[in-house]
Order: structure tokens, then sequence, then C-alpha cells
């Protein structure tokens, strides 16, 4: 049989043989890499948000970073202030934003995590986004390049669960990010005298693919709840980031996954720190209802496709507040005739 033939080569000695009858091993894990991925796509529908650990970001990564973001906002106002953005240049230092104009009780440093290369000019009123990093500062440039580069990786690790939670190739989004526009932000949300009628970040939705945050132990963050509209604070685990799935997304899943509204809840005891990196496309990708998606639904796609380069602009508003605009939004590319069976 198969070109061999029974000779005494073969027998093993009467101990090594094996039984007639042998036991069924039922202790060894069974793992479905598909079924993390469900559970990644069940949050993203019940809630918008999720919360990582286990993610792989060194601990030292985010050590250094945080202990950066501290020693920077603890400096004087005028150094800060060297580093303030403005309308030409929106990077940097701001403690002025607006939600829904309304202003937050925080203030912010903007930075893009791979500087784009220099325009070879600059026409009048052109924006510039280019870094602007603090002097004397040791290591506070270094630790936040560090923290961003080791937040990509993380990023398009969720971005293969999310694709594979939607039945999708795992690589089939990384296309949209060659040359991404994502962008960093370190949020200080100091202690606040009037904590019952002032927020940290008013009620919004990020317009993006995904945002990665960190957050310390103090807790602000409130999403509101889908199934009874209720706010509720999305819990501090250790070591974790908090996930939530982007306008980009609610888009790319013809609405299957929601991106949830949410907003920062101040107090008047504790200073809060946070940092969410928003993992954005790149500014040539068409955003529309992924083919794979929608042909599985068997209806016409609930979007028109739009330019994510010209969308953000617009929200940016030549001027950095997009928080702050409610010019544009995702549903002004929602098809009419599908507006009376969604939510
Ligand atoms: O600080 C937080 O917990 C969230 C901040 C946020 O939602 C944002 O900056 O878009
Ligand atoms: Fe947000």
């Amino acid at each position: 049989m198969g070109g061999l033939t029974m000779e005494p080569a073969f027998v093993q000695a009467p101990e090594h043989r094996p039984k007639p009858t042998v036991t069924e091993a039922t202790g060894i894990p069974v793992t479905d890499v598909d079924a993390l991925a469900a559970e990644v796509g069940a949050a993203s529908r019940d809630w918008g948000f999720f919360v990582v650990v286990g993610h792989g970001v060194p601990a030292g990564t985010v050590a250094r970073a945080t202990a950066a973001q501290r020693a920077f906002f603890a400096l004087p106002a005028e150094r800060k202030a060297a580093v303030r953005r403005s309308e030409a240049e929106p990077l940097g230092y701001y403690e002025s934003e607006h939600t829904k104009n309304v202003r937050d009780w925080k203030e912010v440093f903007d930075l893009v995590p791979r500087d784009p290369p220099p325009p070879a000019a600059v026409a009048d009123g052109e924006v510039v986004y280019r870094n602007k990093w603090p002097e004397d500062l040791p290591g506070f440039r270094e630790a936040l390049e560090e923290y961003t580069n080791a937040l990509e990786e993380l990023a398009l690790k969720l971005l293969e669960l999310l694709a594979r939670s939607l039945k999708l190739r795992p690589d089939r989004l990384h296309g949209f990010f060659k040359e991404h526009t994502s962008f960093f932000r370190l949020n200080h949300y100091p202690p606040c005298p009037a904590p019952e009628v002032v927020l940290g970040v008013g009620r919004h939705k990020d317009p993006g693919a995904l945002t990665v945050l960190y957050q310390d132990d103090v807790g602000g963050l409130d999403v509101r709840r889908r199934s009874d509209g209720e706010w509720v604070r999305v819990k501090c685990v250790p070591n974790s980031f908090v996930i939530n799935v982007g306008d980009t997304v609610q888009v790319w899943s013809d609405d299957r996954y929601e991106s949830a509204e949410h907003r920062v809840s101040v107090n008047s005891e504790k200073e809060r720190f946070s940092m969410p990196y928003f993992f954005n496309p790149a500014s040539g990708a068409i955003v529309e209802p992924l083919e794979e998606v929608v042909s599985e639904e068997k209806k016409p796609p609930r979007y028109s496709a739009y330019s994510w380069g010209d969308y953000f602009s617009t929200k940016l508003n030549g001027n950095f507040k997009w928080l702050d605009v409610d010019n544009l939004q995702i549903a002004d590319f929602r098809k009419s005739y599908s507006s009376g069976d969604v939510p």
C-alpha cells in the first residue's frame, strides 16, 4: 500500500503500541478568528463603541506619550501660546474650541502623525498642515511619534477585524488608507467650577473611519446609547483603548454600523487627560457603501459616493474647527428614497 510493505522494522515495542480504542481530548480549545471579528461587528452595530485590551501597544510607549502630554499642558500659558494654531497653520495648541457654537472646557494640542512634504509654494490664504513642536520640551516629539507609529499599526489591525466582521477580505479596506489623513490630538480637561452646565466636548460624531482613544482613569466620555437615547459613561479599563467607528464606517457598512454620538463631561475635582487618534482615509478616497455589503442586502445603497478629501476640508472649513460645523454631514449623502427605513 502506497509503496510500503509490512516488515518487522515497522513494529513498535508493546508499550508504545496504540490501544484499540482512544479517548478523545475534550479540553483543547477551538478558536475561531471570525468570532473575534463577530464581536467587533456586534459592538459596532449595537454601540458604535468597544474597548480593546491585549492590543499590542507597549506600555512604555503609552507611558512616554502620557508623560509628554502632561508636561506640555503644565507649561506656562505663554509657552503654549508659542505653538498656538492659526487660521493658516491649524495644527498645534488651542484653548478655545467650540462644538456646535458652545465653547468646550478643554485645551488641545493637534498634530499629524507624518508631516506632509512642504508645498513648493503656498498661495495666499492656503492652509498649511505643518506640525508645531514646542521648544525645550525634551523628548516630546519623539514620544508622540513613537506613539502614533504604534497607533497606526493598531488601527490597521482593527480595520482588518472590521473588514472580517463584514465578511470581506481582511485587507479589503487597507487601500483607502495609503497616505491617510489621520490626525492625533492631546486633550486636557481642567477641573471645572460648573460641570452641570458645561461640557469638555459637546455632543458630536467623529467623521473619519475609526477613533482610537487612550484615556486616564478619571472618566467623562459619555456615549448616547442606541437602545434608548440615554447618555451613558464609558468605563475606564486599565491599559485599554476605547474605539469608536466614525461616519466613514457607517457609510461603508451602509448603516449596519453606527457612528455614535458622544460627548465629554467634566468634573469639579479632577483634571482629565485623553488622546484620540483619528484614523482617516486618504484624501483621494471615494467613500460609498461597499458593493459587497450592498449586494448582500439586495437593496440600493443608502448613500451616494463622496470624496473624503473634499468632505473633510469642507468640514474643517479652512479653520480646523471640524467639531464646530454642521455645514456638511453624511446625512447629506443619504439617498432620499431610503430615508423612510432608517432610524
Ligand atoms: O476625551 C474624550 O474622551 C473624547 C474626545 C472626543 O470625542 C474627540 O476629541 O473627538
Ligand atoms: Fe469624538
